[in-house]
């Protein structure tokens, strides 16, 4: 289904209001500040849940890619807790990366958790140490209420980020990895500072075909923000990108001046075996 910007603005508010009248509560709001985009989203669903977790909202991105964004999915203190267990207790590390063949001191901290026996995760010449779940049993908990939100879905390994301000941030990026196979499912929970999460859609194919490394460059930045969806992710969140959201889009967070303190995110992913 093709449409132009205004039937798109129009669907999205439409959604946006029936997320609204489905909430339990008055104070919910469903954060989601989609903007013009890209994408043709087709449908949402709104599932009601129990005492915690809120209004789910699906987004279906086309194509086979879908986001789902549950707001209110940790309760506000719980997740406090997990905050300032995290900050003082995980090990974190800032790697230097290798980006098109270049150093780069990575913009956040960061560290890896995965189950015994997996593959090596490696990003941008980064190995990771990947530390065991035993290790931090708030991380278990914090699985347990993810796999709880999320009956059928299985995660095996976590990275968590650490931006300490508006000046950390993940750049444009996709989680295409083969370890975790064609459509990978990645669960995403925040804590702390709310931060903006960005998706934009890949290049087609063709645009990313073999060229200089310059019309490259103009193509990757190319994208105006009207090709922009946004999600304002909040302290407690969760955020889920499904299908083929790795393989066709791209997501980050960028540096933000208003963004004063710190924010933790975890993603849950899958290793393959
Ligand atoms: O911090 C976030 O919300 C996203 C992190 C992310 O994209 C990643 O770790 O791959
Ligand atoms: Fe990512």
């Amino acid at each position: 289904m093709m449409m132009n910007n205004k039937s798109l603005r129009l669907l999205l508010q439409r959604q946006r209001q029936r997320s609204l009248s489905s909430s339990s509560s008055s104070s919910v709001s469903d954060e989601s500040s989609s903007k013009e985009a890209i994408f043709h989203p087709t449908e949402t669903e709104n599932v009601k849940r129990g005492a915690i977790g809120g209004t789910m909202t699906t987004f279906d991105l086309g194509n086979g890619s879908e986001v789902v964004h549950l707001p209110r999915f940790l309760p506000r203190d719980r997740a406090w807790d997990w905050f300032h267990y995290m900050d003082k207790h995980i090990p974190w590390s800032r790697p230097t990366l290798t980006i098109y063949g270049r150093p780069l001191l990575q913009p956040r901290d960061s560290c890896y958790i995965a189950s015994e026996g997996l593959p090596q995760l490696s990003y941008s010449g980064h190995k990771p140490h990947a530390y065991s779940w035993d290790d931090f049993p708030p991380l278990k908990d914090i699985l347990h209420e993810v796999h709880r939100a999320l009956p059928g879905s299985r995660f095996n390994s976590l990275v968590l980020n650490r931006y300490k301000g508006g000046n950390d941030y993940v750049s444009w990026h996709s989680d295409e990895e083969t370890a975790y196979g064609l459509t990978p499912e990645i669960a995403s929970v925040t804590f702390g500072c709310e931060r903006e999460f960005l998706l934009k859609k890949k290049p087609s194919r063709k645009a990313r075909g073999p060229r200089d490394e310059t019309t490259r460059k103009r193509l990757r930045t190319s994208t105006s923000k009207d090709d922009q969806l946004s999600f304002t992710l909040k302290h407690g969140s969760l955020l889920v990108m499904r299908g083929y959201t790795q393989r066709d889009w791209l997501h980050s967070v960028p540096k933000r001046a208003r963004a004063m303190s710190t924010r933790i995110n975890l993603t849950f992913r899958c290793i393959l075996q």
